[in-house]
């Protein structure tokens, strides 16, 4: 696909919520892009009013409702939904899509098959636990599949500062296609062929930014929260390299980078849900009254399973579990990882 093509041919966005609609602006100010937004009276706020998801759009975009006019008008589209939701919509996307189209992912979230998950079952293996990149594999004829991950908070970058992100692809394509497309003088692009490592950057930072809301909750300082982002990482790197990530991608931009935007900043819901635990809320309070999609949740309960089955060494995973989902209290939850008998700092390269 050569770069004129590229310019006479809208981009598609689909999923109008914080993460997709600052992509969808930053992709304007090269191309044409088509915002994919379900709801009717979404799309006509789009049009309208020139806004989504609270964010002011560049004249570039414009809103659709139809699946069918994304895929015929847009061959290449980037997917930004919350996982629970991915793959109902590849589901029905995929009688639209075509070998020819290229998707590259924003969505930091597991997706668990139905049949292979029961509310008793205490371990999960790789083959029931799919990625987003996996689901589109699974349900439509794309070959070429990509996503895009690292600090991106959409708030900082619907306000223009300066950030960069991954965008990983086993097809070189695909990484040239992102970097064209999205980089700009204020969003810096680079490039992965780790595929899987970068998705589990992404989600399994989710997890210890959860963690480190909680200290913030809790009043604790920037000690507690740099031993927390550096043992996080360890976890992060033992869980992913157990599901097929490479430890690279974990000390990369889409690593450490996401882990310690994420874990630093008030703007992630992530952060914010252990920020509300640790000041006594429970976890159905703060879901009730939450708009947007917290990925971390989902994957605390999906991650545990995992490392159930691979006996994977991660007691703060573990912790919050029990914070989450069996009533111990964030402060017992600490005193455990303080007691934690390991002495090991780094013992993964
Ligand atoms: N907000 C952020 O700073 C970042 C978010 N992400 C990831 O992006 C994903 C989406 O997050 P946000 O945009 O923040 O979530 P959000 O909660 O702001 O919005 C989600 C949007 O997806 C739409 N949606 C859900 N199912 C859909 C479907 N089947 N078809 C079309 N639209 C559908 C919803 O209507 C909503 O507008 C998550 O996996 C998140 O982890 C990644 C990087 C940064
Ligand atoms: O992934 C993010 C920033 O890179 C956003 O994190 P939250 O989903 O916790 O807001």
């Amino acid at each position: 696909m050569d770069s004129k093509m590229l310019s006479e041919k809208p981009v598609g966005v689909v999923g109008a919520g914080s993460f997709g609609t600052a992509i969808a602006n930053i992709l304007a100010e090269k191309s044409k892009v088509l915002l994919y937004a379900r709801n009717e009276s979404v799309v006509d706020h789009i049009e309208k009013k020139g806004i989504s998801s609270g964010q002011l759009l560049h004249e570039n975009v414009s809103g659709s409702n139809e699946l069918e006019e994304i895929a015929s008008k847009c061959d290449i589209i980037f997917p930004i939904v919350p996982s629970s939701n991915f793959r109902s919509l590849i589901k029905d996307f995929s009688e639209y899509l075509h070998p020819y189209h290229i998707l590259i992912h924003g969505t930091k979230g597991l997706d668990v098959s139905i049949q292979d998950e029961t509310q008793e079952s205490t371990k999960l293996n790789r083959n029931q636990v799919r990625t987003m990149s996996e689901i589109i594999q699974d349900e439509s004829l794309v070959v070429r599949v990509g996503c895009l991950a690292g600090p991106n908070l959409a708030r900082e970058l619907a306000d223009k500062q300066p950030a960069a992100t991954v965008v990983a692809s086993h097809f070189d394509e695909v990484i040239q296609a992102g970097i064209r497309l999205l980089r700009n003088d204020r969003f810096q692009v680079y490039g992965s062929q780790d595929l899987i490592g970068v998705e589990l950057c992404g989600v399994l930072k989710n997890i210890i930014a959860i963690a480190s809301g909680a200290l913030s909750g809790m009043g604790y300082g920037e000690n507690a929260r740099a031993l927390l982002i550096s043992r996080g990482m360890v976890e992060m790197i033992y869980l992913g390299r157990a599901l097929g990530g490479n430890t690279e991608a974990f000390i990369g931009l889409a690593g450490v980078g996401d882990l310690v935007a994420t874990c630093s900043s008030t703007l992630s819901r992530n952060f914010t849900v252990g920020y509300r635990l640790a000041q006594g809320e429970n976890l159905q309070q703060i879901t009730d009254s939450m708009d947007e999609t917290a990925e971390g949740i989902n994957t605390i309960r999906i991650a545990k399973k995992l490392t159930n089955f691979y006996k994977v060494r991660a007691p703060i995973l573990e912790m919050l579990h029990k914070v989450l989902f069996e009533n111990l209290t964030v402060e017992e939850a600490l005193q455990y990882l303080m007691k934690y008998p390991l002495n090991v700092d780094i013992d993964f390269l």
